[in-house]
């Protein structure tokens, strides 16, 4: 599903992000991405749906070849993946409905696929009731679960997720990670950065751990291996 071959990342003020990375991730597979601050977890995540581009080295996801993927492509990538970030990046002037909607217009969907689909994807989350709500009345729980119900409504075969946990109490914390094992179920790959030692260490999944740029650990079913 996703390979990396000897990538390289160095940004335009000269830090080394990435520095020779080789990994291979199968479809289905539940992977964390753990490591210090500054070790490369987020450009690793970033590498993955082109928000950054190797400065030299491979890498495909789904057999698309991303370091030479034109830029008037990316969106076609985009929509082959789902996408779940720290601060959930809602549309605020979008309701409920209209923000896991908006990723289904975009392709040009029919208007009752559309609706069966978001319905069926905010049921998924627990959220149907509050499908005319708008961001700003949502806790952080809910706004995750927005945001992770708009990254699964076109079906991907991946869902990334940098730090989606970051913002949310221990308790809703756990939540959200019952609907990704519940996504993972379903056969979807899901790549998660996470500092969240506790989650980590009960749920287990295959651990990569990133140190300066490289991977320095990836172990099946592994601990989360640092202090916090
Ligand atoms: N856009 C950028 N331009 C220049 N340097 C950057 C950029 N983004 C990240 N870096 C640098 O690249 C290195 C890796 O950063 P990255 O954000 O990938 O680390 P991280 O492991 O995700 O850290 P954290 O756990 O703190 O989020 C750091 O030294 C950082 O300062």
């Amino acid at each position: 599903m996703i390979q990396m071959k000897n990538v390289y990342k160095k940004y335009p003020n000269g830090i080394v992000a990435l520095n020779g990375l080789n990994v291979e991730i199968d479809q289905g597979e539940f992977v964390y991405v753990v490591g210090p601050s500054g070790a490369g977890k987020s450009t690793f995540i970033k590498m993955m749906y082109r928000e950054e581009r190797p400065t030299s080295g491979q890498m495909f996801v789904d057999g698309i070849d991303l370091a030479t993927l034109k830029n008037k492509k990316v969106p076609m990538l985009r929509r082959q993946m789902g996408v779940v970030f720290q601060d959930f990046k809602l549309l605020p002037r979008l309701n409920v409905y209209e923000n896991v909607a908006f990723a289904l217009e975009v392709i040009e969907e029919s208007p009752s696929r559309i609706r069966e689909r978001v319905l069926d994807v905010l049921d998924m989350v627990g959220l149907k009731h509050k499908a005319r709500m708008f961001p700003t009345e949502l806790s952080g729980g809910e706004a995750q679960r927005v945001s992770i119900a708009r990254s699964i409504v076109n079906k991907p075969k991946v869902v990334i997720a940098d730090e989606p946990t970051g913002n949310l109490d221990p308790e809703t914390a756990w939540d959200i990670m019952n609907l990704f094992e519940k996504i993972n179920a379903t056969g979807t790959t899901i790549l998660m950065a996470t500092h969240n030692k506790e989650i980590v260490n009960t749920i287990r999944h295959r651990v990569i751990a990133i140190e300066g740029g490289l991977i320095v650990r990836d172990v099946d079913g592994g601990d989360y291996g640092y202090e916090s």
